[in-house]
């Protein structure tokens, strides 16, 4: 009974490849995967030989749809039915075991979590002038971490250097400090944060579909790494939340954590049940940690990686920072409306929010995101189960030929509108859509903006004499990242020709 239940197809379940039991579609999609260099190559090949846009796999035991193009995707992304996140070994894993915070969570519980978290940053001066003071405080400290390679002419990996700081704004935000640079344990826990990216794909990896594998091999299938993980993460919340408890004053917020503990209190002394608990606020850091830190400081990785591959347009983005930045100052969050405006044709003006929002598109579209239908639905016309995993192939709308006809070109005017601001375009997806889009897009935008102008306000970007340029090729994984290259800085004041920018600015008012 077993086996034929493994093998068997719902009833009008979207087209795919058959299936073999217990391990379903997973070593075909290996094959394919290992050939092809990528899973979303993988699917989209799929897709292709069995002429649909809304692939039908098994994995494992899991039934799994894989949703490309725009039309599918919004009709997910948009549709109640699929509000769900799959319950998975690996999801489960994410969360300790507990199935609590945000990203993995859904129904009343992730509701009432999420409503607190928008509310909570809105609050906070999310978008606001805090924001933005926490945000260059850790510019100006990357800046001078970078000035006496700079002056020596030493090529740096900026790899490195840049998740420390958009990580440290994430800590600030969430528990009110930060860690300085090279702290051993921002350290480990970064080392920890960047392997686990790379170690998993879309559907979680082997843990998501064959958790009994890591019985077999701990190390091999990501296990071992993800106790770490969590152990790292789990002690340094549990210290920070006990510490935020001790110097508790009822009415005064100082980050996340204080809100949070508000509510854990306001429910308690109402004597009412409520899904505000200590052991949900640690999955609510945690949900911050994962979702925000690599994913923003890839981009912005990618982003100055493609300033280096483009001296052309990195050399107009720096006039359009001269131009509209005045002398002794960082830029900020109000020069964004400047930027771009001031030059003539629209090729001329590639602005600076262009080019961060051009390396979003071009290279980085692959953030993992997968729904899970709560109830039995449809999909294009297909039947989907209740439980079913819906994986979002983001790359096929981002690099769909008929739309942007040459996706891979790096052509960040493609974004702007005619008087030179950024163009929203609805094919964009890079921070997903409807009601479970992402909670941090207004920072990670405000996070790229700024350390991208503020780097190339100080510095110019180029290849190493002698070395070769980097590769736009990312390494796959979870979270995709550049592959490491080294660049070289040289001060903008020191550039032959260049106009001067003024040194040792001061970002922050007062500081
Ligand atoms: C460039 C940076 C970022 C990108 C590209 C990105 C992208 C995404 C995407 C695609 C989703 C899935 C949406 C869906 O399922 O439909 C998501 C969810 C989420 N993101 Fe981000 N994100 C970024 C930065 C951040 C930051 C800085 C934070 C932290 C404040 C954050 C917090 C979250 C959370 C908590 C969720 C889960 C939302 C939910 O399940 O309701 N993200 N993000």
């Amino acid at each position: 009974i077993l086996l034929v239940h493994q093998l068997s197809r719902p009833h009008n379940f979207p087209p795919g490849p058959r299936w073999l039991p217990l391990l379903g579609n997973l070593l075909d999609l290996k094959r394919l995967v290992r050939k092809l260099g990528s899973q979303h190559a993988a699917f989209e090949a799929l897709c292709e030989e069995h002429g649909t846009a809304v692939l039908g796999l098994r994995l494992g035991s899991d039934l799994v749809v894989v949703a490309s193009g725009f039309e599918a995707v919004t009709e997910v992304l948009t549709s109640d039915a699929f509000l769900g996140r799959p319950d998975n070994f690996f999801m489960r894993l994410r969360t300790m075991g507990t199935r609590k915070g945000i990203t993995t969570t859904d129904g009343a519980l992730w509701s009432e979590q999420r409503r607190f978290a928008v509310r909570h940053f809105r609050q906070l001066g999310y978008g606001k002038v805090h924001m933005e003071e926490l945000i260059l405080a850790e510019l100006k400290d990357l800046l001078s971490e970078l000035d006496p390679a700079a002056e020596q002419a030493t090529a740096v990996s900026l790899g490195p250097l840049l998740p420390p700081s958009v990580l440290n704004v994430l800590w600030a935000l969430t528990a009110g400090t930060r860690f300085p640079h090279g702290d051993p344990r921002l350290q480990r826990l970064l080392d920890l944060m960047s392997q686990r990216g790379k170690a998993f794909d879309m559907a979680g990896g082997v843990l998501g579909t064959l958790p009994w594998l890591r019985h077999l091999a701990p190390e091999r299938t990501g296990y071992n790494l993800l106790t770490r993980l969590n152990a790292s993460l789990k002690e340094l919340l549990e210290e920070t939340i006990a510490a935020h408890h001790a110097s508790y004053t009822q009415g005064r917020t100082r980050d996340l954590i204080d809100a949070y503990l508000h509510e854990v209190k306001a429910h308690q002394s109402e004597g009412v049940e409520s899904t505000f608990t200590d052991e949900q606020l640690v999955m609510v850091c945690l949900d911050m940690f994962l979702a925000g830190s690599y994913t923003t400081s890839n981009t912005l990785n990618f982003a100055l990686m493609l300033m280096v591959l483009h001296p052309d347009i990195q050399s107009k983005c720096f006039k359009d920072i001269y131009n509209n930045v005045e002398k002794g100052r960082l830029p900020s969050l109000t020069d964004r409306q400047k930027f771009g405006a001031s030059s003539q044709a629209p090729t001329d003006r590639p602005s600076c929010a262009g080019c961060t929002a051009g390396s979003l598109v071009v290279l980085y579209s692959r953030v993992p995101s997968g729904r899970a239908a709560l109830s039995d639905t449809t999909l294009a016309g297909h039947n989907i189960p209740q439980g079913t995993v819906v994986l979002i192939n983001t790359h096929s709308i981002h690099h769909d030929r008929k739309y942007w006809k040459d996706p891979h070109a790096f052509r960040p005017e493609r974004f702007l509108n005619a008087k030179g601001k950024i163009q929203p375009d609805e094919r964009l997806l890079n921070f997903g859509l409807g009601k479970r889009r992402c909670l941090g897009d207004a920072l990670a935008r405000n996070c790229l903006f700024l350390f991208f102008t503020g780097m190339l306000q100080r510095f110019r970007l180029s290849v190493p004499p002698g070395e070769t340029p980097p590769s736009r090729e990312p390494v796959p994984g979870l979270t995709q990242c550049p592959q490491p290259y080294r660049v070289l800085l040289t001060p903008r004041t020191a550039c032959p020709g260049s106009p001067r920018t003024p040194r040792n600015v001061s970002p922050l008012p007062g500081a």
